[in-house]
């Protein structure tokens, strides 16, 4: 049964799911075609585009804002908008500052801050001489940060302090998982509700959970957050095709009263249809499809891709614990666990969603000239002790059924941009040039402006070597020229 998932899609099954993609209204005024050769399957224009026009803006199917960005951005779990407000968000980022200098300077006499009495004309931060980062082990950007008191922080947590002209940027008030886990936050009911029946109520580790081994669960989180927070996003297309699965196996029971080798069937359909997303993609097991990196010896790559089986399967191990199903048993094949993450390996889009905060701050900048100064007393102490961190974006990785489909290019005639209204987790790609219908869309995933060689040391990395039509004319041009200089060589 797992070989059925691990096959790859016929080419009918490729085109009934890419129309019904279309039919759904998703990617309007693009199709997905297949190439073959090299090129797999590509992303072609249905209409004609025009430079800087909007050629796709498509929501992810699966992805996960990584673990180590969390403190420096509060989105929603489900499209990434940034929530609560931003004090919030200020105070958070500087909560873990505030515990850092602590840590480091629990010896120091810091004091409290010394403000003015209404706060007004206030010294807000709790710079001492020569009391910066400098030394105390934290690390290299925060040593432009100034410290700042841990009242003051709470003050922003708790709403205390409402900064000026913060209600300008206004976020979405924080809906809570339904299940009552701490670790995911929404910023609406409708993606609350959406996340618990694509995914979450599976992978939720609180009271109302659905998953059978919470321990477990948690245990395979952690290693996930101590190794590769790709198998967070491996969960979600584990578990979402286990609940789709599950949904239409019902559906066709309500339907029929037969038993026994027609139930084993519908579950095998069931399967089938709920895992068409992922049976998409183009794939390859993880394990193979990691770059060797400069630092290992050629002669250790056995060895090296073994650590990675190793560690996909102690991953397996933990989640298997935790949402295990007979009756789909074959979704939890090591084979099809390294598939699903080969393939976010190979096709992943790395998520950024610009900050609030760093708006905010350019903002209050940009106030005229006595606005800005009486807001900047306020403000200031909080953009010092952020330091250069103040415009952290979110960041996380995903994976999208029409995004995924676009090759690469070292002359593309698309880019992926954020344009203003893109304040979420999309991916969103805007034509660079103008597309004539029927013209494939490409873009480049990496900085095209580099040589021959360089473009292809870079998308090494990305397992394949460019077969576009500006690496096929210079590789021409290179043969052609060192033909004609071994000529000229020639006695
Ligand atoms: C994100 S996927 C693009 C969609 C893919 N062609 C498919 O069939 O699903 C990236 C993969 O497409 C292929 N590819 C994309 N651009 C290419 C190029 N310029 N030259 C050769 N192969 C390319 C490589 O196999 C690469 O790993």
């Amino acid at each position: 049964m797992a070989e059925l998932l691990l096959a790859a899609p016929s080419e009918a099954a490729m085109r009934k799911y890419y129309d019904k993609l279309a039919a759904a209204g998703k990617g309007l005024g693009v199709k997905v075609e297949q190439i073959g050769g090299v090129f797999g399957k590509g992303l072609f224009a249905d209409k004609n585009f025009q430079e800087g026009e909007l050629v796709l803006r498509e929501s992810m199917l699966v992805g996960a804002q990584h673990e180590q960005n969390k403190v420096d951005a509060l989105v929603c779990s489900l499209c990434f908008r940034y929530v609560g407000s931003l004090e919030l968000q200020i105070g958070r980022r500087l909560v873990s500052k505030v515990e850092e200098t602590t840590k480091f300077h629990s010896n120091d006499d810091t004091g409290s801050h010394s403000g003015g009495e209404d706060g007004s004309d206030m010294d807000l931060t709790d710079e001492k001489e020569g009391s910066d980062y400098d030394g105390c082990g934290c690390d290299g950007t925060a040593k432009n940060n100034k410290n700042i008191s841990r009242e003051l922080v709470d003050s922003l947590l708790t709403g205390d302090l409402h900064l000026p002209d913060s209600d300008r940027f206004p976020l979405s008030p924080i809906t809570v998982c339904p299940g009552g886990c701490s670790e995911d936050v929404y910023c609406s009911d409708v993606c609350a509700d959406e996340a618990w029946k694509a995914y979450h109520s599976l992978l939720c580790t609180g009271p109302n959970s659905l998953c059978k081994n919470k321990n477990a669960l948690m245990k395979f989180k952690d290693h996930a957050r101590d190794t590769n927070d790709i198998f967070l996003v491996a969960a979600q297309a584990i578990a979402g095709t286990l609940l789709r699965a599950r949904n239409l196996s019902n559906e066709i029971e309500g339907k029929t009263s037969q038993k026994g080798k027609e139930e084993a069937r519908e579950a095998r359909d069931s399967l089938l249809e709920a895992w068409e997303p992922f049976a998409m993609g183009h794939k390859k097991l993880w394990w193979e499809a990691v770059a060797l990196p400069d630092d290992v010896n050629p002669s250790q790559e056995d060895s090296f891709r073994k650590q990675f089986k190793e560690l996909a399967n102690e991953s397996l191990t933990y989640l298997k614990e935790a949402i295990y199903d007979e009756e789909y048993s074959s979704l939890f094949d090591l084979e099809v666990y390294g598939q699903i993450i080969g393939m976010f390996e190979l096709n992943n889009l790395e998520i950024v969603v610009p900050s609030p905060v760093e708006d905010y701050f350019i903002h209050i900048d940009e106030l005229p000239a006595e606005q800005s100064a009486e807001a900047a007393k306020i403000t200031r102490p909080f953009l010092d002790a952020l330091g250069s961190e103040y415009a952290t974006y979110c960041n996380g990785t995903g994976f999208f059924a029409l995004q995924s489909c676009v090759n690469h290019s070292c002359r593309p005639n698309a880019k992926a941009f954020k344009r203003d209204e893109d304040k979420d987790g999309a991916a969103v790609l805007l034509a660079t040039k103008s597309i004539r219908k029927g013209e494939e869309i490409t873009i480049s995933y990496i900085d095209e402006n580099g040589s021959l060689e360089e473009r292809q040391a870079m998308l090494a990395d990305y397992g394949f070597t460019c077969s576009c039509p500006r690496c096929v004319e210079e590789s021409s041009m290179k043969i052609f020229s060192s033909r004609s200089l071994a000529g000229m060589l020639q006695p």
